[in-house]
Parts: structure tokens; C-alpha cells; sequence
């Protein structure tokens, strides 16, 4: 089987599209990629998204994301030369736009509406991945957790931690099950933001702005004290949870940019670094995956951090390139709902039982 996986994720930078073939065993190998950014003025509009957002303006959004995820399915196909008969389906996260799983009622929503990328592909869609979890009592995220077992799970205990705008952890016992997964706080959406405000620039290439920075330890330990870094699992965050404005809520910020920065990649390497250790379970080697794994100055803090005999590897060390994990795991996810395959993310999100994910929007 042969499905294309995109994904969206919080950084807003843009799509990512995988090809991916699955052997008989069910196991993906990825063997194309296209990165299509987001214009900058869609990247703002998503960004400024908030409680007061017009509804007919959420509807635009929806329905010019579908736009920008078929061109990228095209781009993929002309990429990889494959032919839409030879592939099954699109796996399609979409563009989170909210994310309130505690909220009464629990909700989430991903743009992009599947209809009309069913309709401008020709290709069936899965997509709404989300909102089963929640239905079944999960507080609907990290999904990342179970494909990263399957993708990344060997003999060794071993942590996967993404990091994206959002930062989360997957802990998978010796022989690849995923036992635990959350959200632990900020990735690289608050260093985004400042690399955009003081550099002119989307981010912090290789973090060597935030490198020569010097962390204020004070400043630190305010912002770890946010209680939802001591909150016990299962927990997910929306993107607008450690925004500017929570940053900005916060006394005593370090008079220089540059040191507010370093502080930044500081907490974001402290707050997954503390997660692998109080609940990463016993000894283990640790994996990065996503944009986050470029970043070579927060990868050496987090090494640093974890102090462990075993180094920090990349997903590129173990076969998958960093960028393409979450692409690759939606087509897994998608091919298990096609299959009709429940997901057991019961330990996980705390959903009540395993349920097959996501709806099927036929071509
Ligand atoms: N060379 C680099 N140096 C530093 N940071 C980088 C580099 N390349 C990518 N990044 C970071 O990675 C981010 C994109 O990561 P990624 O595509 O994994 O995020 P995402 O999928 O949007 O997020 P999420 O996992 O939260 O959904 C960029 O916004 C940037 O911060
Ligand atoms: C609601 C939402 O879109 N969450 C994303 C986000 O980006 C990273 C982190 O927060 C993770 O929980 C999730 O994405 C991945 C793919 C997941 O579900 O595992």
C-alpha cells in the first residue's frame, strides 16, 4: 500500500508531504518529500487566530488550506513521479486551530477541509484524527506516541522526543510499545517568534543567535514554575498556551534580546530533559525528531541536560529523516483507519478504550 502523509504542524512554517510504502508486515519506508512553506501572510493569518475570530473567516481559512495541501500533493506526486492510481489515500492532519481538551465540552479542530482536497485530488482523504480520541474520553493529543513505536521502536527502552512549535515525548518500553506520551511545554514556537521580531528571520538557524546568549537562571526558574510542568500525564497543549503573551506575563525578563533568547532554548531543553527523567522510566537512549533536531545549540543543550552515557541521536541516525516523522506516522495512522484498525491510545491521551481514528472522505 501506498499513501501520502501530510502534515501541518504548529510552527506554521508550513506542509510537509511523504510518500510512504508499506511492506506486508504494515511497516512505512518513505521514499519521497516536499516541504511547501506557507506564504507569510497565511502564516500571520493562522497565528493571529483567536477566540474573537470571525466564523466566515475560520470557513476562509478551511477552505483555502484545502488549496495549499493539494497543490502540495501535487508537488509530491511530480516529486516522486508516482501516478494517483497507484496511490490508496491522503493522510491529512490539517492546520490545528484550536485545542481545548479540558475544556466543557473537551474540543479540537484541524482546517483543511477534506472534502474539497478529496475533490481537487481525486484521491480519497482520511483526516479528523483527532476528534475520536476526544469523543472517547483522550485529551486527543499527542497521537505521535503509537507511529513512533512503530517507526522508531527497538530493543532498548527509548524516549522520542518531537519538537515542533510544541514539544512532546514518547516513552517506548524494551521491544517498542509506547507506555506514555505528552505534551511537555514549548518546542521552538517562543524562539520562533523572537528569531521573527529581532532577526527578521523564522527562526534561529541552528540556534547560534540564542548561543551566544547568556541564560538568566532567575528568569528561568519563574517560567518553570508554571504548574502545568509539574501536572502528571495524560496532557496536551494548544500552541497558545506558551505564547509571547505568557512569556510577557512574567516579571523580570532579561533586559537583552539576545539573553532572552538563550533563556528560551534553556527552558525548552530544561522542560523535555525534566519529562525524560521523571517519566521516562529508567535507563534509556533518547531520540529527537522534528525541526527542532536542526536546531544544533538546543541538541547540545539537551545532551548536556541529560547527561546520559548514551548521546543524543537523531530519527536520521535510525533511517527517518527528522523532518518527515509526523508526515510518515499520519500515512500510518491513515492506513490503519483505511484497514479499519483501532489505535490504542489508551495510555496515552487516557482514552477509555482503542478506537479506529478519523474519518474517510472518498475520492
Ligand atoms: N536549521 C534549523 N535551525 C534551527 N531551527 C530549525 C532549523 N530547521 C528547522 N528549525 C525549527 O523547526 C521548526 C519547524 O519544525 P517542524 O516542522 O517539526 O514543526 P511543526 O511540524 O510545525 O510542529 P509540531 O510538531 O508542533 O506540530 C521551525 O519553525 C524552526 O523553529
Ligand atoms: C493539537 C495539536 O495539533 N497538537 C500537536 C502539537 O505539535 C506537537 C504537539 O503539539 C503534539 O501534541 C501534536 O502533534 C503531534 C503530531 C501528535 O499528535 O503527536
Amino acid at each position: 500500500m501506498r499513501m501520502i502523509g501530510l502534515m501541518s504542524g504548529t510552527s506554521l512554517d508550513g506542509v510537509d508531504a511523504v510518500m510512504a510504502d508499506f511492506d506486508a508486515r504494515g511497516h512505512p519506508r518513505p521514499c519521497g518529500h516536499v516541504h511547501s512553506p506557507y506564504s507569510a501572510e497565511l502564516a500571520t493569518a493562522l497565528r493571529n487566530i483567536n477566540a474573537d475570530s470571525p466564523l466566515d473567516h475560520l470557513l476562509a481559512l478551511d477552505a483555502r488550506l484545502a488549496g495549499v495541501y493539494a497543490a502540495a500533493v501535487e508537488s509530491l506526486l511530480h516529486a516522486t513521479g508516482s501516478t494517483r492510481r497507484e496511490v490508496s489515500a491522503i493522510a491529512l492532519h490539517g492546520q490545528t486551530l484550536w485545542h481545548a481538551p479540558l475544556s466543557d465540552p473537551p474540543v479540537t479542530c484541524q482546517a483543511g477541509d477534506p472534502s474539497r482536497l478529496a475533490e481537487a485530488t481525486g484521491l480519497p482523504v482520511v483526516a479528523d484524527f483527532r476528534q475520536r480520541d476526544l469523543a472517547a474520553g483522550g485529551v486527543g493529543a499527542p497521537l505521535a506516541p503509537v507511529f513512533h513505536a512503530a517507526l522508531l521502536g527497538g530493543e532498548q527502552r527509548r524516549c522520542v522526543v518531537n519538537v515542533g512549535g510544541v514539544a512532546n515525548l514518547s516513552v517506548l518500553a524494551a521491544g517498542g510499545r509506547a507506555e506514555a506520551g505528552f505534551d511537555t511545554g514549548p518546542g521552538n514556537a517562543l524562539m520562533d517568534a523572537g528569531a521573527r521580531r529581532y532577526l527578521d528571520s523564522a527562526f534561529d538557524r541552528d540556534g547560534a543567535w540564542a548561543a551566544s546568549g547568556q541564560v538568566d537562571s532567575a528568569f528561568l526558574a519563574r517560567l518553570l514554575a508554571d504548574p502545568y510542568f509539574q501536572r502528571p500525564p495524560p496532557k496536551s497543549l494548544d500552541v497558545s498556551t506558551f505564547d509571547p503573551r505568557w512569556l510577557d506575563a512574567h516579571a523580570g525578563q532579561p533586559a537583552q534580546p539576545v539573553d532572552r533568547q538563550a533563556t528560551l532554548l534553556a527552558l525548552t531543553a530544561e522542560t523535555i530533559a525534566a519529562a525524560v527523567e521523571r517519566w521516562g522510566g529508567g535507563p534509556r537512549d533518547v531520540v529527537i525528531t522534528g525541526g527542532g533536531a536542526a536546531n544544533t545549540a538546543l541538541c547540545r543543550a539537551l545532551d548536556h541536560r541529560l547527561g546520559g552515557e548514551r548521546p543524543l541521536r537523531t530519527s536520521d541516525e535510525l533511517g527517518i529523516p527528522a523532518l518527515q516523522v509526523e508526515a510518515l506516522g499520519f500515512a500510518w495512522l491513515g492506513r490503519a483507519t483505511l484497514l479499519g484498525e483501532p489505535v490504542d491510545l489508551t495510555a496515552i491521551t487516557g482514552a477509555r478504550r482503542p478506537t479506529v481514528l478519523g474519518g474517510i472522505y472518498p475520492a
